[in-house]
């Protein structure tokens, strides 16, 4: 009886998905909810040694580490909210978060018209080749927003970025602010920065907070209460 009440408490609790708001086709759907199912499993066989710098490239070379799922809904949502429509992913693995901000993007141009592209980055090409595998599964709606920069990220972004609007930081902590850096240039003013784990990677996320904490950086940020932490990041320089 108790675990009876426990589960309908629980389905009560659970946070209704925004994309089914949004009418996102179940194929997507059901694709999302394998993505994540078979990342968890995969995570769970992790320690915190697999992520040490000198052995994280090949230990995560066959793995998702995708972003959580409730916290892929919040980036959709506030993707949706700001109206952002030039979005940069620093690490896309096999390109689950990418999806929910493709999606996001793609509504975002249907509601106020205009182009939207989602740059994604990705240095492993097995984990690239993977990643086109599950977008061309969700199709045009997907395929036609992203754009997959294969390769070390400090290069490929280097050149041709639009305005950015959005930037998710879901990648090794020495990479957060080189990538900061490299993208904070071509960052509208209110653009919105994610970056994961920076309660959990506190250490790894030090000369991040340096930079973005610094007086007259033209950042705020505020950690928002997700599992290990999700930072949110404004960017209005002066
Ligand atoms: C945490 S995973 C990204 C997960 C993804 N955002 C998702 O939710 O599905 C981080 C990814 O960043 C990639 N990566 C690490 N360093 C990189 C670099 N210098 N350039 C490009 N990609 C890199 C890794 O290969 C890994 O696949």
């Amino acid at each position: 009886m108790l675990e009876i009440i426990f589960i309908i408490i629980k389905i009560k609790m659970s946070s209704p998905n925004p994309l089914i708001g949004d009418n996102v086709p179940s194929h997507i759907l059901t694709l999302l909810d394998r993505l994540h199912a078979a990342s968890l499993k995969q995570e769970s066989t992790l320690t915190r040694a697999d992520f040490a710098e000198d052995v994280v490239h090949s230990n995560m070379k066959d793995k998702f580490i995708a972003l959580e799922q409730d916290k892929c809904h919040f980036v959709y949502q506030l993707i949706r909210a700001t109206n952002a429509k030039f979005v940069v992913e620093a690490g896309t693995s096999f390109g689950v978060s990418t999806i929910y901000m493709a999606l996001a993007v793609a509504a975002n141009c249907r509601a106020t018209g205009g182009k939207g592209k989602v740059i994604a980055t990705e240095h492993e090409p097995e984990k690239a080749k993977e990643a086109r595998k599950y977008w061309s599964e969700c199709g045009d709606i997907i395929t036609n927003i992203i754009e997959l920069r294969e390769g070390d990220l400090r290069e490929t972004l280097k050149e041709e970025l639009d305005t950015v609007d959005f930037l998710l930081l879901d990648i090794w902590t020495p990479m957060i602010l080189p990538t900061l850096k490299l993208v904070q240039p071509k960052m509208k003013s209110g653009a919105v920065i994610i970056a994961d784990n920076t309660i959990n990677s506190a250490a790894g996320y030090k000369d991040m907070f340096e930079h973005v904490r610094a007086p007259d950086s033209g950042f705020t940020n505020l950690t928002l209460p997700y599992h290990n932490g999700l930072e949110m990041i404004v960017y209005s320089p002066k």
